[in-house]
């Protein structure tokens, strides 16, 4: 049974998180810096598409080879469709409008936390809307890490600056998690705030379905699935590919179409395979990057789901170290 949390609780995880801080705070191992970040005077050794480059960040003065101090040749990645929102329920066209979840949203979020409880996590993707953070938050009050995840800003230094956390075992205690508007769920342009049902009596079901699903074409003003995955991809290929490559396990919570993008990449779609690729609310899919290839695993069933530790010697041996007391 869904464990039930409070909107009063979500509220707390949401707004009282700490406003600004720097990922080396919270890491020892190295972290890709995203885009965002890059501006902000981090050194930078290489270009975005292969080498992660947190290190230089956690220490400036550090020239010891990326591939020396990799963790691992494999990494876990667990993309996470957010939980049903307000305007799923309403059956509303929601692109970029930042729409909270339901109650339904928020068991089926706690649900997906449930089934990757015991894959590992260092490292969240979130999109800038809040129907995605909260499903990463709810679903990581579900871990058996037990780890805090915790909000990356980058707006100033001063925030940075104020948000520092001096304790080491907090620190250690925490996962970082980037929000990035490039996972942003796609524009609609002018179908936002549109019922979905009602739209497709005034078009037409075939005009509608090749808005919603066709790669190449875009809703009237707004994103095509090609334009978005030409933001999303970008940033996963210069962002999150090279903390897998390092062996970060990464969690992905973002939307519809944004995953749908990137599941095109990882699956290697065509424009015409991805046109009936469809993603369930709340529903987590593990991929193992290993050897530069991306192999889709499914579903996790569950915790106690045998087959979870079995996808790979690694999570197998997490599995492990988690359960010792
Ligand atoms: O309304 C939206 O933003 C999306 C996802 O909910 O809808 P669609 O299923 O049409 O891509």
């Amino acid at each position: 049974m869904a464990t039930v949390v409070s909107h009063q609780a979500i509220g707390s995880i949401v707004s009282h998180r700490p406003s600004d801080f720097k990922a080396s705070q919270f890491l020892k191992e190295p972290l890709n810096v995203p885009m965002k970040f890059r501006h902000k005077g981090f050194k930078i050794k290489a270009t975005a598409s292969q080498i992660p480059i947190l290190d230089t960040v956690l220490s400036p003065s550090n020239n010891i080879p990326h591939e020396s101090k990799k963790k691992t040749n494999e990494a876990s990645l667990i993309l996470i469709r957010h939980g049903e929102s307000l305007w799923n329920e309403k059956n509303l066209f929601t692109g970029c409008v930042d729409v909270p979840l339901t109650e339904k949203g928020v068991a089926e979020a706690i649900e997906a936390g449930k089934r990757i409880s015991n894959i590992p996590v260092d490292l969240i993707f979130t999109s800038s809307l809040i129907r995605a953070q909260m499903t990463a938050m709810l679903a990581m009050t579900q871990h058996r890490c037990k780890k805090v995840p915790i909000i990356l800003h980058d707006e100033s230094e001063k925030a940075q600056t104020w948000s520092h956390v001096f304790s080491e075992e907090t620190r250690k205690q925490s996962i970082p998690v980037i929000a990035a508007w490039q996972l942003n769920e796609r524009m609609y342009g002018e179908l936002q705030g549109l019922n979905k049902k009602e739209t497709a009596e005034r078009y037409g079901t075939q005009q509608v379905h090749e808005w919603r699903r066709s790669y190449h074409i875009p809703p009237p003003k707004g994103e095509s699935l090609e334009m978005c995955a030409e933001r999303a991809v970008a940033y996963f290929e210069d962002n999150i590919q090279p903390e897998l490559a390092f062996g970060n396990n990464v969690l992905i919570a973002a939307h519809g179409n944004s995953l749908r993008s990137i599941i095109m990449y990882l699956d290697k779609l065509t424009s015409q395979e991805v046109t009936s690729l469809e993603l369930s609310t709340g529903l987590p899919l593990l991929y193992i990057f290993k050897d530069r290839k991306f192999m889709r695993r499914g579903s996790p069933v569950g915790p106690t789901e045998a087959g979870v530790y079995a996808y790979t010697k690694r999570l197998a041996s997490t599995d492990r170290s988690l359960t010792r007391p």
